[in-house]
């Protein structure tokens, strides 16, 4: 067995009942047998055993009052994976499915894609199994308080910045941030995502979805292709999914499909955003209701929406949301590129259908990492205690994407395999990485 064979069998041993974890790591471990025979040192410092355990969980209880004035509890995790390049940083996410599992597979994909934005950021991820769906206003607060009240202990702007994910927006950072500054009495910068007026960055918002569809851009143009007339198939509505579809408009492509955990909608018109953000944004409604007010789009209950004919698929919802046969089903209807916008949204069994078929395949870590790198823009514009305009921002976002797509593609040539952006990203994350701790010692 080689090291990075057993490396993987002991995160087995030690995670058994934890599969999007061992999913998240065995791919970053596959790609990494040609590094470590340039880099022997590696093995004798322990690198991969390291990287693999998180230097610090925290696990708490949430209690809060509903409505009715019942007593609920719910689970709260930071995970703080890694900080060999900077303070942690990541996302929290707040969905009934959380667990550490989930939590622990997210932090670790976020080691990868903080190096590649070329910022100071390390990775971390947290969370709970609060669902926010159906809740008031006042609910929602009284938990985010609740949550900060331990969370506050393990965060700081030099320590741990969080931000938002599925299930936490503007409304859910701005009582959590709201909590943070009550208890400390510190205005800074430890959380990103934040309302403008106290804090936020311009573009941050719109900036994981706009990122992806830069990234995609710079890799179908790479090939000769352009978004100019392509047809585009987008799952989720929420954060990423709306903004890369705004994104792809500009480019002149033609979004025909978006959808939310209970179906899709498909408008061969082109589906219209200001409606979806409406009810998305506004009324925080289901997806069904777009087609109220289109009655020539079609709405269509459960999974499916990558059996759609598109040129490019983008899946913006959540992990594991499209499998071998959906892959299959998109490349049989001459889908020639594909973007992850959601933090592992493919099965393995679908990239391998992908890279087979010779499909242009953009991996989450790589092609969503404009989120965060604009949590990192958000972060010195605090610290400078100024703020930029949005052009200088989103040029800023455009340049990192853009440097990520060269870093990338050509880390897949230099290690022989080009075009697979998914052996590219992951060596490429990791060697900043791994540099940083071998130059740390064991710590
Ligand atoms: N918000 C950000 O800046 C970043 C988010 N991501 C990833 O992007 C994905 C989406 O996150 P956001 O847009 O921020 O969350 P969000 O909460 O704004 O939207 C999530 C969307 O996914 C849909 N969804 C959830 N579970 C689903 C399922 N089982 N089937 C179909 N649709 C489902 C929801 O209905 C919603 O439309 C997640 O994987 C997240 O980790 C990645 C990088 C940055
Ligand atoms: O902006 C951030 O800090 C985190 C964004 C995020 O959750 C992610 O990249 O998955």
């Amino acid at each position: 067995m080689s090291y990075v064979e057993q490396v993987y069998q002991k995160v087995v041993e030690r995670n058994p009942h934890e599969p999007e974890f061992l999913q998240a790591v065995k791919e970053v471990l596959d790609s990494l047998e040609p590094v470590l025979d340039r880099h022997p040192e590696y093995q004798k410092a322990g690198l991969l055993e390291r990287i693999v355990e998180p230097e610090r969980q925290i696990i708490f209880r949430v209690p809060w009052v509903d409505d009715q004035g019942r007593v609920q509890v719910n689970r709260g995790m930071r995970i703080q994976f890694n900080s060999a390049i900077g303070p942690y940083k990541g996302g929290i996410r707040f969905h009934p499915t959380v667990y550490t599992g989930i939590i622990k597979f997210l932090g670790f994909e976020q080691i990868f894609k903080n190096s590649l934005t070329g910022l100071p950021i390390g990775g971390a991820k947290g969370g709970s199994d609060f669902d926010p769906k159906g809740k008031s206003d006042a609910e929602v607060m009284r938990f985010c308080q609740s949550f900060m009240n331990e969370l506050y202990r393990h965060i700081g702007a030099d320590v741990d910045v969080p931000a938002g994910d599925i299930g936490v927006g503007a409304r859910e950072i701005g009582y959590m941030y709201g909590q943070y500054k009550k208890l400390t009495r510190l205005y800074e910068g430890v959380l990103t995502g934040k309302g403008l007026s106290y804090g936020g960055s311009l573009v941050r918002t719109e900036a994981t979805g706009y990122g992806l569809v830069y990234f995609v851009d710079e890799m179908i143009k790479a090939k000769g292709k352009s978004f100019e007339g392509a047809t585009v198939v987008i799952s989720g509505s929420g954060n990423v999914a709306i903004y890369a579809a705004e994104k792809v408009y500009q480019l002149g492509g033609k979004v025909v499909a978006m959808c939310d955990s209970n179906g899709y909608i498909y408008d061969k018109d082109g589906v219209n955003l200001d409606t979806v953000k409406r009810i998305k944004e506004v009324e925080r409604g289901r997806i069904r209701d777009y087609v109220k007010s289109h009655p020539s789009a079609e709405y269509v209950d459960g999974t499916g929406i990558w059996n759609i004919k598109c040129d490019v698929a983008l899946p913006c919802a959540t992990q594991n949301e499209l499998d071998e046969n959906d892959a299959k089903k998109l490349v049989a209807n001459g889908c020639f590129a594909v973007g992850e916008g959601a933090n592992m949204p493919c099965t393995p069994e679908a990239v391998r259908v992908f890279l087979e078929n010779k499909v242009l395949f953009a991996p989450g870590k790589a092609a969503n990492a404009g989120g965060v790198a604009t949590s990192a823009l958000e972060m010195s514009q605090n610290s400078m205690r100024m703020s930029w305009t949005f052009e200088e921002v989103d040029a800023k976002l455009k340049n990192i994407m853009v440097n990520i797509y060269k870093n990338v593609s050509q880390t897949a040539k230099e290690y022989g395999h080009e075009d697979n952006f998914v052996v590219g990203a992951n060596i490429a994350g990791f060697l900043k990485v791994a540099d940083a701790m071998m130059a740390q010692g064991i710590v």
